[in-house]
């Protein structure tokens, strides 16, 4: 069999399953999606591709589909009878992830003589991290290396608490102090596009000073790996919250919206940063009530050129329609991703349904099409309040423009609605199973 027809047939089994045979006029709007999807991908794969070769091949549904863009970038269908149509199912839809095929960059070009690992004006080793750049303002010439007293080897690992697309995330615990701390590592030979996330993640970490984003104390890297020692949010994600809860009420919320809206403030008007990947499970919350952006491994300060705005690889389910459909995009693109959140976790379910069959979920394709070309998703008038249906409209509009900003909805009548209950976000955490449980 030649690698061609082998292509072709994992292709139709993988991506074109789970559709059932669709009228034409829905298969000339899917091809045209697909076209802006490939544009958009394409600039992902901008660096991998070579332009020449690019072979396009007419399938047995129809759909065209650039055989090489296809052979590059591997679709996750994650369990995928969950999300094919027609197919119900009470689960909720799992993240429709693509990765990004690795242009690995062999990792002694990032290396000085010393082994130290080096990108530009940030300098990591075993000692922790350095910014040069800063170091020439604020230190003497003559200071060599921070005299870091924090070393990985003072750390006990608990429990493994978490893994995403980046690395292992440990719970860990210092031997001498008892301060818990969450470990993410993160292997070094991996593609160009995400050691460059990474380095960016470090920089930010490096300088956060809100305390709606995560802390990042330490950073380390030997033979290979990162090591980032992150602020510990005892009670895990929104994800966490959602799965025991199921759905939060308006007044939670708010606080949560509040909370989240303060670290974009932070991000997008302090740092000039879109973080780009605003979901769930990048939202952490602890016993105290506070919830923190995290995870800034695919934003990017916001640079003129296009091509740097381009380099992502994640999840797709709260992306934006003006990312996925390959347009410039700006710091509200992150806003449209927070109106899905909250909407999720007020609805109790990801807000795009298949609008044939209610219960059903949307495929790979159907989710994309339905973002870009359907009407927003917003708040049933019948089970919210005027005020969160109006915040859900401010977040989750298609123009970006129409959106508003993060600083403008901290003063949204939603948000001012709850300001003065003084409710305590603690006592609903305290409330929930924590996500682990570890002998203190
Ligand atoms: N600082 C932290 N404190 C507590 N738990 C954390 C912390 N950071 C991450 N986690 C947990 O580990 C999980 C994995 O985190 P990670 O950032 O590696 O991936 P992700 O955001 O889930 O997925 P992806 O890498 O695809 O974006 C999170 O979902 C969260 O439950």
């Amino acid at each position: 069999m030649s690698a061609a027809s082998t292509m072709r047939k994992k292709i139709q089994r993988s991506i074109l399953k789970p559709f059932k045979p669709v009228p034409l006029k829905r298969l000339k709007k899917r091809r045209l999606l697909l076209d802006r999807v490939n544009a958009f991908l394409g600039r992902v794969r901008q660096s991998h591709l070579s332009s020449s070769t690019a072979a396009t091949k007419e399938l047995g549904t129809g759909i065209a589909i650039s055989l090489q863009f296809l052979q590059k970038v591997r679709f996750i269908p994650i369990e995928e009878k969950a999300i094919m149509k027609g197919t119900k199912s009470t689960k909720p839809l799992k993240q429709l992830k693509l990765s990004v095929p690795a242009q690995e960059t062999p990792i002694t070009n990032f290396l000085t003589a010393s082994g130290t690992f080096q990108d530009g004006d940030l300098l990591l080793n075993q000692r922790g991290l350095r910014l040069v750049s800063e170091e020439k303002e604020t230190r003497p010439a003559d200071a060599k290396e921070v005299n870091h007293q924090f070393s990985l080897e003072d750390l006990e690992t608990i429990k493994v608490i978490g893994k995403g697309s980046g690395g292992v995330v440990q719970l860990v615990r210092h031997k001498w102090l008892g301060t818990l701390f969450a470990l993410k590592v993160i292997q070094m030979n991996i593609q160009e596009t995400v050691r460059k996330q990474i380095v960016q993640e470090l920089k930010i970490n490096q300088a956060s000073q809100c305390p709606h984003v995560v802390v990042c104390y330490h950073s380390f890297y030997h033979n290979g790996v990162i090591s980032l020692v992150l602020e510990y949010m005892d009670r895990g994600s929104l994800v966490d919250i959602i799965k025991q809860v199921k759905t939060i009420l308006e007044p939670y919320l708010a606080v949560v919206c509040k909370q989240v809206l303060m670290g974009l403030v932070y991000l997008h008007h302090e740092r000039h940063v879109i973080h780009r990947d605003i979901k769930p499970s990048n939202l952490l919350v602890n016993h105290k009530g506070e919830v923190k952006i995290t995870d800034f491994g695919v934003s990017a300060v916001l640079q003129s050129s296009m091509g740097q705005r381009d380099t992502f690889v994640g999840t797709y389910n709260y992306m934006s329609p003006e990312r996925i459909s390959g347009s410039s995009y700006d710091y509200s693109s992150d806003i449209w991703s927070l109106g899905m959140v909250i909407l999720e976790c007020a609805i109790g379910r990801f807000p795009y349904i298949s609008s044939e069959q209610e219960e059903g979920w949307l495929s790979f394709y159907e989710l994309l099409e339905a973002i870009v070309d359907q009407p927003p998703p917003s708040a049933p008038p019948d089970q919210f309040s005027p005020e969160f249906c109006s915040f859900i409209s401010a977040c989750i509009q298609k123009d970006p423009q129409q959106r508003m900003s993060s600083l403008d909805l901290l003063s949204h009548p939603f948000i001012k609605k709850f300001e003065d209950k003084d409710l305590d976000l603690g006592i609903l955490m305290n409330s929930l199973e924590p996500p682990v449980n570890f002998s203190r």
